[in-house]
């Protein structure tokens, strides 16, 4: 499927942290592998005026602290394509937006395509949608949704009402960086084309589920958005509870898009609601408060880590853990079926043996397993067969913002969040936004959390970080 053309992508949030760190180099990449149409247009937008060429010094900035060369390599090119203006603003002007428009129409010729990307803090996306309705700026076009996509099972209500008074549900990209990722496709790829993952993919063999995503990365840059929001609805409610739906989902009727969405879907809705007071850890990284932005009594979450509990036949009993937080010991984003071991062979304990899948850059996939130590005696050891994913032919994968904006682009919703799979989220997150909820423990800079989460993960506790 080739891009429509002519084009306009409208960034609203152009200058934000979202657009410099993934989806401007992801437009670049685009652009360096041909994958945009000759006719289009960027079009950035946000609160702040800035002109067009200082928006090109912050696009080329931005490809080149966190692209790829071959990002870089498109810069030029893509930097024949951009404009920039001031965004629609919250009470409902539309400011300089329609007239803008109106001259890239004007420039591209014919009837452009219009997509507008919020990369803005989710509480800015109803009155960008209704500013856009009352512009006349929503027949036709398509609109893509960071997440969060609401902050509660009310404020996604509300929201969702909004947009869909807006835009029919065809026009809408709720997009979630994580299901765009290669090896999180992999997962249901290795599982249902190859017994030897799929065989084990139940309660029966496995023991516990880890999807743990520690980043030693600061929030400092982002301050606004991140203490308005904090780790359980950034990172959550919705990157880790979807890759957990990618993990624990029955066999989809056919394996086509549309099947996974709907599978994916379905066991959403057995998320068991979290218990905040025993199954949830909070913390919050020491000196986050010092942070320009941040109020001295920030009650913000860095850090949060959740047994979850899949109510389905084949997880009856198995522990989904979830992790995730800022200026951790680590970066990583890995995937662990923790594999039930007999407790001893030969007089000797067994294990750990495990399916790990990661799910950063090109991403990998480990198998360990108890082996016999190589010499002259029966002892046990343990090894593990490593397969990155770049290594398999053709080798060079989209970056998730380039393959998900490429979706866009084609109009392809597959690898999107539903409605109804983000309802039933919410429903599992609401305990955690109510009294129950857990007061941030605080942990040190470069640790793994506070020391409480570990118990979480008994009797084998975390993976990561041991
Ligand atoms: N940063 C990341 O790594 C990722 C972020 N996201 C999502 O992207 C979205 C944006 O996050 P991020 O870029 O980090 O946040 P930022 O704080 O960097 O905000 C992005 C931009 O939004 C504009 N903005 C901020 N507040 C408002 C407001 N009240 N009204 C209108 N515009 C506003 C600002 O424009 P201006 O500068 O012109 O004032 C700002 O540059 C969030 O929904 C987040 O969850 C998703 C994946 C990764
Ligand atoms: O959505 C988000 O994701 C990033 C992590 O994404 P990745 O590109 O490293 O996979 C996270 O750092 C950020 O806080 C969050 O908003």
């Amino acid at each position: 499927m080739a891009p429509t053309e002519p084009l306009i992508v409208v960034l609203h949030g152009a200058r934000g942290d979202l657009a410099k760190r993934m989806v401007l180099p992801a437009l670049a990449t685009l652009q360096r592998r041909g994958l945009l149409p000759e006719r289009w247009a960027l079009l950035g937008t946000g609160r702040t005026a800035i002109t067009s060429k200082e928006f090109d010094e912050l696009l080329t900035g931005a490809v080149a602290e966190f692209g790829d060369d071959e990002a870089a390599e498109g810069v030029p090119e893509l930097t024949r394509h951009t404009a920039y203006c001031g965004d629609v603003s919250e009470d409902g002007n539309a400011g300089e937006l329609p007239g803008e428009l109106e001259r890239l129409r004007g420039v591209l010729g014919g009837d452009p395509t219009l997509i507008h990307y919020l990369a803005v803090p989710p509480s800015s996306f109803a009155p960008i949608t209704r500013a856009l309705a009352k512009a006349g700026l929503t027949d036709g076009v398509r609109v893509v949704y960071e997440k969060p996509y609401g902050t509660s099972l009310e404020t996604f209500r509300d929201l969702d009402a909004t947009v869909h008074a807006a835009f029919d549900e065809e026009q809408v990209f709720r997009i979630d960086h994580f299901l765009g990722k290669e090896a999180t496709q992999n997962l249901h790829v290795l599982r249902f084309a190859n017994e030897l993952f799929g065989g084990v993919w139940n309660r029966r063999h496995v023991e516990q589920v880890q999807i743990d995503v520690p980043e030693t990365l600061d929030v400092a840059q982002r301050a606004e958005f991140y203490d308005a929001t904090g780790a359980a609805l950034d990172m959550l409610v919705t990157h880790l509870f979807q890759v957990a739906a990618e993990v624990a989902m029955e066999p989809p009727r056919r394996l086509d898009a549309a099947n996974l969405a709907k599978a994916r879907e379905d066991v959403i809705a057995h998320f068991r609601p979290l218990d905040p007071v025993h199954d949830v850890v909070l913390g919050q990284f020491e000196g986050y408060r010092d942070i320009e932005g941040v109020p001295d009594d920030s009650a913000t979450d860095t850090f949060v880590a959740a047994r979850l509990w899949v109510d389905t036949d084949r997880w009856k009993d198995v522990p989904f853990l979830l992790r995730t937080g800022k200026r951790m010991g680590g970066s990583a984003q890995q995937v662990t079926l923790v594999l039930r071991t007999p407790d001893e062979l030969f007089g000797s304990p067994v294990g750990p043996n495990r399916v790990v899948v990661s799910l950063a850059g090109s991403g990998e996939l480990k198998v360990t397993t108890t082996v016999k130590k190589p010499g002259a005696f029966l002892e046990l050891g343990t090894g593990t067969a490593n397969l990155e994913l770049a290594d398999v032919e053709p080798g060079s994968s989209l970056p998730p913002y380039a393959g998900l904006l490429e979706d866009v682009l084609v109009g392809d919703r597959t690898l999107f969040t539903t409605p109804g799979g983000l309802e039933s989220a919410w429903v599992a997150f609401a305990p955690l936004l109510g009294a129950d909820r857990p007061t941030p423990e605080p942990y040190a800079i470069g640790s793994w959390g506070p020391e409480s989460a570990d118990r979480l993960a008994e009797p084998h506790g975390w993976v990561l970080g041991d």
